[in-house]
């Protein structure tokens, strides 16, 4: 099976504060990969490794056997929509347009027909094309969510990196969301979701990564109670809370 995502010996530090330590993962092409783990976990410094955003300190990213830095295309950033700035004087369609962009493509860049072509077949189908030429203030969360899911679509990346993008949106977009990933998944695309939806870990994922600074556990979305508690460190109780039954396993297994 082929590698998607390659990550050796990740350590990160912001100053002297210790976000992620010694992570090994590694990322097959075509799974569907839930991270989750507790607030401050650094699970958004993962993902923003991954894009090359934040520099390790220790250790190497590799995006299909390319380095991070160099691997430009392949992958989609999908960010949680109240971090965008809403203020931004931009239609629907014009963001959706700057996914097409490259890192060669100069500050004046021209759209040429094609990119038009492929984002108006994107915002159909994720059902925005009524919305195409509003302004990104005057959305719901769940349509400026679509949207940014649209923007990522339209570079046709091989992998998908989402940073929590049903945190805050309306029950219908989220299935919607949800079920898309499912779609682009079964088309052979590689989903790396950080949420902290626990549902979405017995529906949709191929495999789930438990993150708190360390890696404590990689495998298959089904989560023992020894795990969720030496992840969060607190009562299961507390934390299962929410968490659908079949998800705990009844019974101790192995990871490493
Ligand atoms: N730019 C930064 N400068 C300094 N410290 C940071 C910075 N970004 C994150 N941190 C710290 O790194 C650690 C990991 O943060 P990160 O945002 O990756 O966690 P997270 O799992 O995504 O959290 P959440 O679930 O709350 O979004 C935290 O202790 C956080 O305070």
């Amino acid at each position: 099976m082929e590698t998607a995502i390659d990550i050796r010996d990740l350590t990160v530090f912001y100053d002297d504060v210790l976000a992620l330590e010694q992570i090994n993962l590694t990322v097959q092409k075509g799974d569907f990969l839930t991270i989750i783990g507790p607030n401050g976990g650094g699970k958004s410094t993962l993902i923003k490794s991954i894009l090359g955003l934040v520099s390790p300190t220790v250790g190497l990213i590799k995006i299909f056997g390319i380095p991070t830095r160099k691997s430009h295309g392949s992958v989609g950033y999908v960010p949680q929509f109240s971090k965008f700035d809403r203020k931004f004087p931009i239609s629907v369609i014009e963001v959706v347009l700057m996914g097409r962009l490259t890192a060669r493509s100069g500050f004046f860049h021209k759209y040429v027909k094609e990119d038009w072509e492929k984002a108006e077949e994107i915002l159909a189908r994720l059902h925005l094309s009524d919305l195409k030429d509003r302004q990104i203030g005057q959305l719901s969360g769940g349509q400026l969510q679509r949207v940014l899911i649209a923007r990522a679509m339209v570079g046709n990346p091989a992998i998908y990196l989402l940073d929590e993008p049903t945190a805050s949106v309306d029950s219908e977009s989220k299935t919607f969301i949800y079920e898309l990933l499912r779609q682009l998944n079964e088309e052979g695309k590689t989903i790396v979701l950080v949420t902290h939806d626990t549902n979405v870990v017995a529906h949709y994922s191929r495999s789930i990564a438990c993150l708190n600074q360390k890696l404590h556990y990689h495998g298959d979305p089904e989560l023992t109670t020894e795990i969720l508690e030496e992840m969060y460190g607190c009562p299961v109780e507390m934390i299962a809370h929410g968490v659908p039954h079949r998800v705990l396993a009844t019974h101790g297994r192995e990871f490493g």
